[in-house]
């Protein structure tokens, strides 16, 4: 059994960039990626990158085939870019295989060419992501007409009628793209509301624009069965006025959440905890609970985006070459984006949550449509909302529902964590035409609550 200093599982954001931090400082790293195909791990393969590709294609009108053959192209690039990146290293091997524990510091790689490989790492770091949750559903189990969001985004025809089960990140973003593809898409969801956890004035602006957009949707959905009737999946649900309803559909699009990726591990074979949901439990340095064994990115349950495995990796950065004191629970100020249209980019405090906390706050409000450059790119459609602490003058947080919102979230998020007042914002020279020049406005007056 070979010794390696560094063993990483799983080539994703947090891992890959540990592995060249690593080797750049002179230490041995072992990359174990079970897939050729997911060099540089979820995002730039399956996950974000595709999609927000294909969400740009849809809009622009590209054909979905031209669209897809397009999105191929840039993925092989990356994954070749990202491997270059590891595989160039002196100091890093990368196997593919699946790995799994036989002990609390040693795995067994079962790699793709059909050897079986023995390692024992002086620290193991697992970065393993996570996989579609598939619900329990009659019917819905190796049902040719039943898609996950990966194989959604390698389809060789579109869809015609393309249901998708979960209004969440995926059910939403998907629901735009293939709708402006051209497929009739309709969402289900077990919740009596999409988005509950946004405001109310946010989440109906939202839903009514995607439903002009063509999109259906029923709500409180309890899904019977899934069958077939000749080409089409036949989709038997109740909803939330216990209507029996019957859908039929191409294509039905799984997109109820996504379970950390451990069951491949036999982590039983060590002492590392799961919770309840499989989900490795980690401290607030990311160390498991098996001394030199750390958890990084989506395996570790919690919220799931490239972001937060990219900042998992600066805390472990931060233990092993740094002075240890940059800890999970300091990442107070998450921003988000749900990449629909207009997008929706939300941090902090929505006013639902300050009513709630008893937060007493001032409430910035204004429409997307006063915004000119939101006329110039031909969207007026959306509101901006910022809530600030009246005794701190200091953003307590923004929903953005406008243009551009992904990108602007960022400096709403800057301002909070730099503790800078809203009267900054407010009085800050912007370029022109921008939608970030709507804070000189926006920041005038509080609306009434
Ligand atoms: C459709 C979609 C769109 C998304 N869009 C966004 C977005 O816009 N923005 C955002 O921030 N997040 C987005 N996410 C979430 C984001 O993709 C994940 O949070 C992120 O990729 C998780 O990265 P990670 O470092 O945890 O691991 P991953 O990138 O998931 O990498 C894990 C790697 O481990 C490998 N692996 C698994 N088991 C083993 C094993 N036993 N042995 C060896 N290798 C193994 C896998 O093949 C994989 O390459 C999206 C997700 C999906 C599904
Ligand atoms: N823009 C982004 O940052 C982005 C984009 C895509 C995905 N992601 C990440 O990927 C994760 C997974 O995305 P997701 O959309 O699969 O999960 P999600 O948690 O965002 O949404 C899942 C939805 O499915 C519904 N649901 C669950 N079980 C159901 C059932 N049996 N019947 C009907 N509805 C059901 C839930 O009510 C929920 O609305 C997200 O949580 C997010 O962290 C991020």
């Amino acid at each position: 059994m070979k010794t390696i200093k560094n063993i990483i599982i799983g080539f994703g954001k947090g891992g890959k960039t540990l592995a060249k931090f690593l080797a750049q400082r002179g230490e041995q790293v072992l990359m174990v990626e079970k897939s050729n195909q997911m060099y540089g791990g979820a995002c730039i393969n399956i996950a974000c990158l595709p999609s927000k590709r294909l969400i740009i294609e849809a809009a622009h009108n590209t054909s979905f085939e031209d669209a897809i053959d397009g999105k191929n192209v840039m993925t092989a690039q990356l994954r070749k870019k990202n491997y270059e990146m590891l595989a160039s290293e002196d100091n890093i091997t990368v196997v593919d295989g699946v790995a799994h524990f036989t002990s609390n510091h040693t795995i067994e790689v079962q790699t793709t060419s059909g050897s079986t490989l023995d390692y024992k790492g002086e620290r193991i770091f697992i970065n393993t992501g996570a996989k579609p949750q598939i619900p329990d559903i009659t019917g819905l189990k190796n049902n040719p007409f039943v898609i996950t969001s990966t194989e959604a985004m390698n389809q060789s025809k579109l869809p015609r009628e393309l249901v998708i089960i979960g209004g969440g990140y995926i059910g939403l973003e998907f629901a735009n793209m293939f709708t402006n593809f051209g497929s009739h898409v309709t969402i289900l969801d077990r919740h009596e509301k999409i988005l509950p956890n946004e405001d109310d004035d946010i989440a109906e602006m939202i839903i009514q624009n995607l439903t002009d957009n063509g999109i259906k949707f029923e709500v409180g959905a309890n899904i019977k069965q899934i069958s077939r009737q000749d080409e089409q999946a036949v989709i038997t649900l109740t909803n939330n006025n216990q209507h029996e309803t019957t859908l039929f559909a191409d294509k039905i699009l799984i997109a109820t959440g996504r379970q950390p990726e451990t069951a491949s591990l036999d982590l039983q074979n060590a002492d590392i905890k799961v919770d309840n949901h499989g989900a490795i439990i980690v401290d607030d340095h990311l160390h498991t609970s098996v001394p030199n064994v750390w958890a990084i990115g989506d395996v570790k349950g919690g919220s799931q985006f490239t972001y937060i495995s990219l900042d998992d990796f600066r805390i472990i950065k931060d233990e092993l070459a740094g002075n240890g004191t940059r800890h999970v629970s300091d990442r107070s100020i998450v921003p988000t984006s749900v990449f629909i249209e207009p997008p929706l980019a939300q941090v902090g405090l929505t006013e639902k949550e300050a009513q709630k906390q008893g937060q007493d706050y001032l409430l910035f409000k204004m429409s997307a449509a006063a915004i000119p450059k939101a006329k110039v790119l031909k969207d007026t459609r959306g509101m901006l909302k910022v809530l600030v602490d009246p005794a701190t003058n200091l953003i307590l947080g923004a929903t953005l529902y406008v243009q551009e919102a992904q990108e602007i979230i960022n400096m709403i998020a800057l301002a909070m964590r730099a503790k800078i007042p809203y009267q900054v914002l407010r009085d800050q020279i912007y370029t022109h035409p921008t939608i970030s020049e709507a804070f000189n406005d926006l920041f005038k007056e509080p609306v009434k609550k």
